[in-house]
């Protein structure tokens, strides 16, 4: 059980490409560190990997299946900008309900194990600080039961003891639904933490241009 990229490739339009033969594989229940310098790709390959941009070459396979055209994704992103995850025109429990059923037991725990208080459900996404979108957006992505999840910087604007706070309950949740992860983070420490393995995309992308040259 995998979440397979095979010689993916993406550029944006009339750009020349950001990455290209981009092969990876995250297992399930595997945590799995993205790393390279800024600007390199991490946000785009994130995007792709998760379904919100086609590859422009290659394949993606969720479990062995493509990932779905529509429907809930099995692929889940936690955005670097949670203000981009949620639509601006409604209250957080339209947005957690477009994802699962916010109000059941699930979602009730999923809620109280990531602070999310029953106050911030009538808030518009302007009225909630960075972090407690951030919080929603754990919550809204879990609630998808998904079998992958992918964090784009996804904590980084929070304070460091808030920051192991949240990732120790996702890590829960992850290893008892034996969800993969992929992270992106230009933190060691929080690499060293969390990750069970590490690549580089830099050091992907040399090794697809050595391999097709
Ligand atoms: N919508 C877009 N249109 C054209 N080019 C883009 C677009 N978004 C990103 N890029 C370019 O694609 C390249 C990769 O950007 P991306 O955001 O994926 O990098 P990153 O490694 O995540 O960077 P950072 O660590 O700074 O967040 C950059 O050169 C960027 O300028």
């Amino acid at each position: 059980m995998a979440l397979e990229a095979t010689n993916i490739g993406y550029a944006y339009p009339g750009c020349t490409p950001v990455f290209e033969q981009i092969s990876l594989t995250v297992a399930s229940r595997e945590r799995l560190a993205l790393t390279a310098p800024s600007g390199f790709g991490k946000t785009t390959l994130c995007r792709v990997l998760a379904g919100y941009m086609p590859p422009l070459t290659g394949r993606i396979l969720v479990d062995g299946s493509s990932l779905p055209k529509r429907g809930v994704r099995p692929v889940q992103l936690l955005w670097q900008h949670p203000e981009q995850a949620f639509a601006p025109h409604l209250r957080l429990r339209n947005s957690l309900a477009e994802a699962g059923a916010w109000d059941g037991q699930t979602g009730r725990e999923l809620r109280e194990r990531f602070g999310v208080r029953g106050e911030w459900l009538d808030r518009m996404p302007h009225e909630l600080s960075g972090g407690e979108l951030m919080r929603s957006c754990m919550v809204r992505a879990l609630l998808a039961h998904p079998r992958y999840l992918i964090a784009d910087e996804a904590t980084a604007m929070l304070d460091a003891l808030t920051q192991m706070e949240v990732w120790k309950a996702f890590i829960s949740v992850l290893e008892a639904e034996e969800m993969g992860l992929l992270f992106v983070s230009h933190s060691p420490s929080l690499v060293s933490r969390i990750a069970t393995r590490s690549i580089d995309l830099a050091s992907l992308c040399r090794q697809s241009s050595s391999l097709s040259s």
